[in-house]
């Protein structure tokens, strides 16, 4: 168990370069010779309160809360973890390692700047305005111009609770809620006081929480503006989660004008109407975006267009197993599938469609239309997910493939030769 703690200063400055790389760290940790020199960046003491139900659960250590309140020019940050994954990140939290790209983007320069005037009023220069909206509480509007790929808005994590933490039941309710209230109640005032008001937390880590991971292991993430952005159907940005800037991209999907509102899908792309109705409910909510109140008729051509292009995939992916389709045959459905994707602005959705058409490619020794979309994949992958996407070995596994068929490829030509 962690018990000793140390205090730290803040080594951010997003105006005068160079930016300096380590936290300024006193440590209240007693010295051991039988322990390695600790590196704790925690603000106060980890708490730590024993479980109301110990028996239940099983092997994963108890969830602690640990606060740094240094953490992106003192934005803070409150965790509510096991003392291992708290430990993993602890190297992340020193805003030194931040990518100077994201450092820099004006919704987190402008924000620190503004923290004395109106900040959110569109004035700010940030890109963007918090403002409450008809029907949909607050949300966020765009107040200038983003091109097609520009990122439009950085944000850093203000809570991170463990997922298994709010789902097990080894803490009672009361128990739950007590370490999401001191989590909170321990953040810098300015950030406390954003997430609207300790009693209401657990509603806010319901409703307005990113998964995010911790070492493969699913943690809720709440961010101050990102959290705002609203749900939205056919939406206008996608979000990408760094680990080790611990940031969160939201990225323009295409061109976004001024007064438009900034609209990500809480549900995954592609499905019907009934199918993203039926993921929203499970937020509590019936969306009421731009989409949902379209006509009938164009609601029904959208919904045809999906059923079809899940349709080819199905039929790609099994051709893949069984070699059954002719060249000429997937060539025309991988065309009608891009087709769709291309009408439907489903783009993230081809960093699942290119693998297939990749594998229906190599099942009839296509390998240079093979070698086409799997360096598609790729690409979606880390522009959609980060650098650091969870299919790295998938991927790798498909270019192994690719390379056995091509050798065999090449071993056939050289027998006919
Ligand atoms: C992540 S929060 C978004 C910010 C939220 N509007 C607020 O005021 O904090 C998610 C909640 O916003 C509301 N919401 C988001 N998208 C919506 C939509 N398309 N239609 C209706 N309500 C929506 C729902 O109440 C949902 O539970």
């Amino acid at each position: 168990l962690v018990v000793c703690y140390s205090t730290t200063t803040s080594s951010w400055s997003s105006r005068d370069p160079p930016f300096p790389r380590k936290l300024l760290t006193t440590n209240t940790c007693p010295s051991s010779p039988s322990l390695p020199a600790p590196s704790l960046p925690w603000s106060h003491a980890p708490f730590c309160p024993p479980p109301s139900n110990p028996n239940i659960g099983g092997e994963v250590p108890d969830d602690c809360v640990f606060i740094v309140t240094t953490f992106r020019a003192s934005q803070g940050l409150s965790l509510v973890t096991t003392p291992d994954l708290a430990s993993s990140i602890v190297s992340f939290l020193d805003d030194g390692f931040v990518s100077v790209r994201l450092r820099d983007h004006p919704s987190v320069s402008q924000r620190q700047q503004d923290t004395s005037t109106e900040k959110h009023d569109g004035r700010n220069g940030m890109g963007y305005t918090v403002k409450p909206l008809p029907g949909r509480g607050k949300g966020v509007l765009a107040t200038r111009r983003f091109a097609k790929h520009e990122t439009v808005m950085v944000d850093f994590p203000a809570l991170l609770v463990r997922f298994d933490f709010l789902n097990s039941e080894r803490f009672d309710p009361s128990a739950q809620r007590g370490m999401l209230e001191r989590a909170v109640r321990r953040l810098p005032r300015e950030t406390r006081d954003a997430i609207i008001g300790t009693d209401v937390v657990r509603d806010v880590i319901q409703t307005n929480a990113f998964g995010v991971e911790i070492e493969g292991v699913n943690h809720m993430a709440l961010f101050l503006h990102g959290s705002r952005v609203n749900h939205g159907c056919r939406p206008n940005v996608f979000w990408r989660y760094s680990h080790r800037d611990m940031a969160m991209e939201m990225v323009a999907l295409r061109e976004i004008k001024p007064g438009d509102e900034i609209v990500h899908s809480y549900a995954p792309l592609g499905y019907t109407m009934q199918e993203r109705q039926q993921t929203l409910e499970a937020w509590g909510f019936r969306c009421r975006c731009e989409m949902c109140s379209a006509p009938a008729g164009q609601i029904a051509l959208s919904d045809r267009r999906r059923e079809r292009m899940f349709e080819i995939h199905s039929t790609l992916g099994m051709a893949a197993e069984s070699a059954s389709l002719s060249k000429q045959r997937i060539d025309a459905l991988v065309r009608e599938a891009m087709g769709i994707i291309e009408v439907e602005e489903l783009d993230p959705q081809l960093v699942a469609y290119h693998e297939v058409f990749a594998r229906a490619y190599m099942s009839v020794g296509d390998v240079s239309s093979a070698r086409s979309h799997v360096m598609a994949a790729e690409e979606k992958w880390v522009y959609y997910e980060g650098e650091e996407h969870s299919n790295i070995e998938q991927i790798k596994r498909l270019w192994e493939e690719l390379d056995g068929l091509q050798e065999e490829v090449d071993e056939d030509d050289d027998d006919e030769d």
